[in-house]
């Protein structure tokens, strides 16, 4: 069993954020908050327009609030309730199912982590794959594995299905027709596309201004549907540009019936720039424990995503090589957020006419 070092500090019983755990303030203040007014896009995706707006939101914002998105309440409070009660098993418990031999579901700190000299104020429990998740929560016994499970999948099985609607709401917005459509790889093998559900707890935090629960980064897959409790909220993303011309963390406040979905780094590669990929990140607080359930839909892992012909200037050539999503993990594990800028081609001189 994983050793229960200073790193595996219990952040439940904390009185005060030790030196571990302490971001340097330019760290943490690199960018203004952004006040009132910069509001992001609140779509009814079953809207007759929906396709133009969510295609505006992506590519002006990369990320928006979806509204009538069919995923039954009930469904959610399940999936918080689980959560909350797998983060709230002792420590050394959690640490059994921290991920190895190649699995990456379980217990512990997500990649991002790696980049940091500090540690984030959360924990984190993935899931990815069905056989990869049972063989680590079955080992949380008396703890009810197979209920968490069923949730789980219930779960990713309706966010496999939402995903296929905001991908077809996408593709439409970007001028291409139902059989251009059908063309699109992501989208025809969309029951085969990869996914995955990070669960993650933000407890209260008695200082925190001096941390952070999820450090700024952008998602590697196509999109990303966030829940998130009711309450203080956390979830912040980088407004590039503002009308004073500065980039600005803008909160994402937790809205009733809402989902937040973000477009990553394979999606911005596949819409040849059009759609952002948008940075993220979550602060903490001292009244809330935030828990948020992530679900990533990406290509199947032997998929080259490039960019759609459609989109690409033929005088300039495509802005990004063709990466699976495992190829394009690899590159994040060396490169963090200089990830995207690395499978970007050189921009091409155009002739002068
Ligand atoms: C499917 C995945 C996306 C993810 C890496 C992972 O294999 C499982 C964890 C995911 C996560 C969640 C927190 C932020 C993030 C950047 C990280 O470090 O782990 C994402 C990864 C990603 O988007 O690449
Ligand atoms: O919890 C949040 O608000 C953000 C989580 C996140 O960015 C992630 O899991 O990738
Ligand atoms: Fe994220």
């Amino acid at each position: 069993m994983p050793s229960l070092s200073k790193e595996h500090f219990d952040l439940y019983s904390a009185f005060h954020v030790p030196e571990t755990h302490a971001w340097s303030s330019s760290h943490l203040h690199d960018h203004p908050i952004a006040g009132d007014g910069a509001t992001i896009p609140v779509i009814d995706i079953s809207d007759p327009d929906a396709a133009s707006m969510v295609g505006g939101a992506c590519r002006s914002w990369g990320v928006f609030y979806a509204t009538s998105h069919g995923i039954p309440a009930d469904l959610l409070h399940q999936v918080e309730s689980h959560a909350r009660r797998l983060f709230s098993l002792p420590l050394h418990r959690k640490l059994q199912t921290a991920p190895r031999d190649g699995s990456l579901s379980g217990y512990g700190r997500p990649p991002i982590s790696a980049f940091f000299p500090k540690l984030m104020w959360s924990e984190g429990f993935t899931l990815a794959g069905h056989d990869d998740h049972l063989a680590v929560t079955s080992q949380l016994s008396p703890f009810d594995s197979l209920s968490f499970c069923e949730v789980m999948e219930a779960y990713m099985k309706e966010m496999k299905k939402l995903a296929g609607r905001l991908f077809r709401l996408l593709i439409l917005s970007l001028g291409l027709d139902e059989e251009e459509m059908g063309q699109v790889g992501p989208l025809k093998e969309l029951s085969q596309a990869a996914d995955a559900i990070q669960l993650n707890s933000y407890p209260t935090c008695p200082e925190p201004e001096r941390a952070i629960g999820m450090a700024a980064h952008t998602d590697s897959a196509f999109l990303t549907v966030l829940h998130q409790t009711d309450g203080a909220g956390g979830l912040q993303v980088l407004r590039d540009q503002d009308d004073s011309g500065s980039a600005r963390w803008v909160d994402v406040l937790p809205r009733p019936d809402c989902l937040v979905v973000n477009v990553g780094d394979l999606l911005h590669i596949l819409s040849n720039g059009r759609f952002k990929s948008v940075r993220h990140r979550a602060v903490v607080n001292r009244a809330d424990h935030r828990i948020s359930a992530a679900y990533f839909i990406g290509p199947p892992a032997h998929m080259k995503v490039g960019s759609i012909s459609k989109l690409v200037d033929m005088r300039t050539g495509p802005m990004y090589r063709p990466v699976t999503w495992p190829e394009y993990l690899g590159i994040r594990t060396r490169l963090f957020d200089k990830a995207l800028d690395s499978v970007k081609f050189q921009e091409k001189e155009l002739e002068k006419d």
